[in-house]
């Protein structure tokens, strides 16, 4: 990923999906292309869902209980998260993150917090397998290059991002790709960037949408395919300070391989097959990006 002759473009409007029962789909005829090309797209929050549990939680992880209202949201900076393979990371750019696996939300989050993520859950599954149909998989092949995503078997977490703009640091989260095949992203504020071609372009998000992603995962399987899905660089560059309300709040559902599992590719026959483990990818990854790879995974 080089992105030193990068400039800053005008924002970029994303195609916008709508949502139906168990399907994600387009207006536009070449919306799906368009969202395929990117590796984005938008995503209306379906009425009924309330998403301020999960802003209370970005908005309070990182503090110590105090003894008020906001303690079950409380405490995540030094509870250790025994059970999570993720858990709390303060990294080098101005977000630090809380990245908690599916199985275990209800252990460590409120109620309301683990009912919003769910519903995300079912939406990302939903969004996941309308990519898959678009870009030409099979359905007979969904469960095994996904590791069994319609049945909770494949690699899911939340990423509650905390993007501190007090912090002078060169970045609010710095470029990359996602690894996984999607992840669904809600944030209170704008900020988010991604890279078309040359140009760093600032995404318009309307109120009340989701941003989705398509990641390195979705890339590589659908690569030789006739509508391949692409990774999409993105960033959030810094948040200067001091500005009213300049803290960030973001939080995702993401779902990808697991790391026990193959990344699989089409052939330019059209025939499936294994490309490369799931967990030496993310290692060299992460060599490749300079970044230290989780320590407990
Ligand atoms: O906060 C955002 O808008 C993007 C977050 C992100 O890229 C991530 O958590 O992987
Ligand atoms: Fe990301």
């Amino acid at each position: 990923m080089t992105t030193t002759t990068a400039v800053q473009g005008p924002p970029l409007t994303l195609p916008i999906a709508q949502l139906t029962d168990s399907a994600v789909d387009f207006a536009a005829p070449d919306g799906w292309e368009q969202a395929l090309r990117l590796g984005a797209f938008l995503l209306p929050v379906p009425a009924d869902l309330d998403v301020e549990p999960g802003l209370r939680l970005c908005r309070n992880f990182y503090l110590d209980p105090d003894g008020g209202p906001d303690d079950r949201y409380r405490g995540h900076r030094t509870r250790g998260h025994a059970a999570s393979k993720l858990g709390y990371e303060d990294r080098p750019d101005q977000v630090e993150q809380l990245q908690i696996e599916s199985i275990h939300w209800d252990k460590y989050f409120p109620e309301d917090v683990t009912g919003l993520l769910q519903r995300m859950r079912e939406l990302t599954l939903n969004a996941l397998n309308s990519c898959l149909a678009a870009s030409g998989v099979p359905e007979r092949d969904w469960d095994r290059v996904t590791g069994g995503a319609r049945q909770d078997t494949g690699w899911c977490y939340t990423t509650v991002n905390h993007y501190r703009a007090g912090l002078s640091r060169d970045h609010g989260i710095v470029e990359h790709t996602d690894s996984g095949f999607i992840t669904v992203i809600y944030a209170d504020q704008q900020g988010y960037e991604i890279l078309d071609g040359e140009r760093w372009r600032p995404v318009e998000v309307p109120p009340r949408h989701f941003v989705v992603n398509l990641g390195d995962a979705a890339e590589i399987l659908t690569k030789h395919l006739p509508r391949a899905a692409g990774a999409v660089i993105h960033r959030v560059p810094p948040r200067p300070a001091p500005v009213a309300n300049g803290d960030r709040s973001s939080f995702t559902v993401y779902m990808g391989p697991r790391m026990d599992m193959m990344l699989y590719q089409y052939g330019t026959n059209g025939v499936l097959g294994e490309y490369q483990g799931f967990r030496d990818y993310s290692v060299e990854k992460s060599k490749k990006l300079g970044y230290e790879f989780h320590s407990r995974i």
